[in-house]
């Protein structure tokens, strides 16, 4: 009897949870959120199934979600069982020819395709592509120096806007194409900024593996400004992978994303959290619109 009563208490709470998120649903039915899941957010085969299962719901409840995914670690194992070392400038990849078919191999082939297939096993329907279809991401060399990284200069977004009229979810992996038709690295935190932008999305959510972005006495900065951005970074608070993350969140915000949130990927259904309660938890960079 105890029991009964216990689990009629825990249905009455998941329903109040769900019956508080309705000025969420609202909020956010018809919006375009763009997710970065990093490769340090990636983790286990249940945190992807978690992730996946969240995503599914927010098509389902109205919102277009574009997936850009990284794949960082797995990329370094792959290169490690080839004997190939890389070396990172200001948290990019120095690639080179033998390097980018790795990246490419390892992004579009693997990453991508876990990411589609766990979505699938959850009821959405879901393709994998690089910015190389459609010409998603045409992309400028960045520095010599880094070799075959690129910068996006020009994006597709009315292809991505025709899959979402048939509700399928695009899984993007940061590879971009060349004028002359050469195939760029391109960091996944800019590419899911150039994505977010040619959108003009409304949110944009970089998923990673810590909780924000931590100011000099180490605690997470709830909302920060662009200048606070970059006074941290100029004086070496802001560092490695998290440079291109904040100089995306500027980027992005430049180019007309409503707001960028860097959070914890690691957290789970860390996006459901964020869109669809109070608690929402990271640091917030708000855009002009
Ligand atoms: N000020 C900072 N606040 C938080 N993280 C920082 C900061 N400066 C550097 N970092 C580092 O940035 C890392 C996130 O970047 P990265 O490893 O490239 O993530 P991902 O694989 O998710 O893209 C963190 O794990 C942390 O070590
Ligand atoms: C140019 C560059 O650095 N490209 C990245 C692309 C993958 C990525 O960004 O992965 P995470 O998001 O997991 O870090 C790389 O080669 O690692």
């Amino acid at each position: 009897m105890t029991d009964t009563r216990a689990t009629h208490d825990d249905w009455a709470a998941t329903a109040h949870t769900l019956s508080q998120a309705l000025p969420y649903f609202q909020r956010y039915a018809g919006a375009t959120v763009v997710i970065k899941l990093g490769g340090h957010a990636m983790g286990s085969d249940e945190a992807m199934r978690s992730f996946a299962r969240d995503i599914v719901l927010m098509r389902h409840v109205g919102v277009n979600p574009v997936i850009v995914h990284g794949g960082g670690p797995m990329i370094n194992a792959m290169l490690k069982a080839q004997g190939v070392e890389s070396t990172f400038v200001g948290g990019k990849r120095v690639t080179d020819a033998a390097t980018i078919e790795i990246v490419e191999m390892v992004l579009s082939g693997l990453v991508g395709k876990r990411i589609v297939q766990a979505i699938q096993a959850e009821g959405g329907q879901a393709v994998g592509i690089s910015g190389k279809d459609a010409r998603l991401m045409v992309c400028e060399q960045t520095d010599p120096a880094l070799g075959f990284v690129g910068t996006p200069v020009e994006c597709n977004p009315g292809f991505l806007t025709a899959l979402q009229s048939t509700r399928t979810i695009p899984v993007i992996a940061p590879i971009g194409t060349g004028r002359a038709g050469e195939t760029f690295n391109v960091n996944g935190d800019t590419a899911a900024g150039a994505i977010a932008a040619s959108l003009r999305a409304d949110r944009l959510l970089l998923l990673t593996d810590v909780s924000g972005v931590k100011g000099e006495d180490g605690e997470v900065i709830s909302e920060i400004t662009p200048e606070a951005i970059r006074a941290l970074t100029e004086d070496g608070t802001i560092s490695g992978g998290m440079i291109p993350k904040t100089q995306t969140a500027l980027d992005a915000i430049d180019g007309g994303v409503r707001a960028v949130v860097i959070l914890d990927g690691r957290v789970p259904h860390a996006a459901l959290l964020e869109l669809y309660t109070q608690g929402g938890a990271g640091t917030l960079i708000r855009g002009q619109r």
